[in-house]
């Protein structure tokens, strides 16, 4: 049996669009567009192609984009300068810095430096830690789009055996603590773990973000799992590959995520929710 096919694109393409009739509403109403400010350094060409999807689903949304490229060599106290205008400035709802960034840039002080409560990425360690004590304000673009992908699918996750393979900031530890929240069981794999095989085939919930084209194999997939993932590869011949053997774990899946058109669009769409929530419905106390 063929799984179901989890449409990203699909279910992007509504929640941008209820996103755009409630800033519709909130304008009407006489309350500001929505501010986001995207910051790329350098010109990574995937990044460029990102940085620009978002700025057109700005546009789409409703939203003001006042989006930064900064050259190659911009040093760090230029962005942290940035940032702090950013901070400043009232009609500026969210700040994120387009990762990666050039080797020179420390992500990490740039991250710390962006107000908490502009921050759409969910990834300043005061986000990380609402997330993982259970009372999440920002939550991390992609984890929690697929949260929002897992929850049309009508399965309930409580007491599933989920396994997430990769453990970095921006996927893995976050899509952790989702679903913790959400009181499945998780295992989190990553380059150390050992029999990698038989911990995936072991999960009625697989969520993959490593960065290696195909690298879950399709018959380690438990019969009736759910797939998602994240890995976007492009390969030499310019066809985009996710984490994870699709053509053979679709034959053992109940649901799995295409790439393209899966998790991708999602993240998008859910920094929009976040900048959207920042504008109209957040009232942030943290300094
Ligand atoms: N500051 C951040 N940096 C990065 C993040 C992030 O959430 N915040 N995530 C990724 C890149 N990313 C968004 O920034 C992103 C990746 C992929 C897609 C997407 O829609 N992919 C399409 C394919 C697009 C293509 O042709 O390449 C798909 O999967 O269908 C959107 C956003 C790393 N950096
Ligand atoms: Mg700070």
């Amino acid at each position: 049996m063929s799984a179901k096919i989890l449409d990203g694109k699909a279910i992007a393409l509504e929640l941008r669009e209820s996103i755009r009739a409630e800033v519709d509403r909130q304008v009407a109403a006489g309350k500001p567009r929505p501010g986001l400010a995207v910051i790329m350094v350098g010109d990574d060409p995937a990044s460029a192609v990102y940085v620009r999807n978002k700025k057109i689903a700005c546009e789409k949304a409703g939203f003001n984009d006042v989006s930064e490229v900064l050259p190659a060599q911009t040093t760090q106290q230029e962005v942290l300068a940035l940032i702090d205008k950013l901070n400043a400035d009232e009609s500026v709802h969210g700040i994120i810095v387009q990762l990666p960034v050039p080797a020179h840039i420390d992500p990490e002080e740039i991250i710390e430096r962006i107000s908490p409560c502009k921050d759409v990425d969910g990834f300043h360690p005061y986000n990380v830690g609402r997330l993982a004590t259970r009372m999440p304000i920002m939550a991390p673009c992609t984890p929690h789009g697929v949260m929002t992908m897992l929850a049309k699918t009508g399965i309930q996750l409580r007491g599933l055996d989920a396994v997430v393979v990769g453990a970095s900031n921006i996927v893995g530890v976050p899509q952790l603590l989702e679903l913790l929240n959400e009181r499945a069981t998780v295992t989190v794999c990553h380059s150390a773990t050992k029999n990698l095989a038989h911990k995936v085939a072991q999960a009625d919930l697989v969520v993959v973000g490593v960065g290696i084209p195909e690298m879950v194999k399709g018959d380690w997939i438990k019969p009736g799992a759910i797939v998602i993932d994240v890995g976007i590869n492009r390969m030499d011949d310019g066809r985009l590959v996710g984490d994870v053997e699709f053509e053979v774990a679709k034959e053992h899946a109940s649901w799995i995520t295409p790439v393209p058109g899966g998790v991708g669009p999602m993240t998008i769409a859910t920094l929009l929710e976040n900048t959207m929530k920042v504008a109209y419905h957040l009232d942030c106390k943290a300094k």
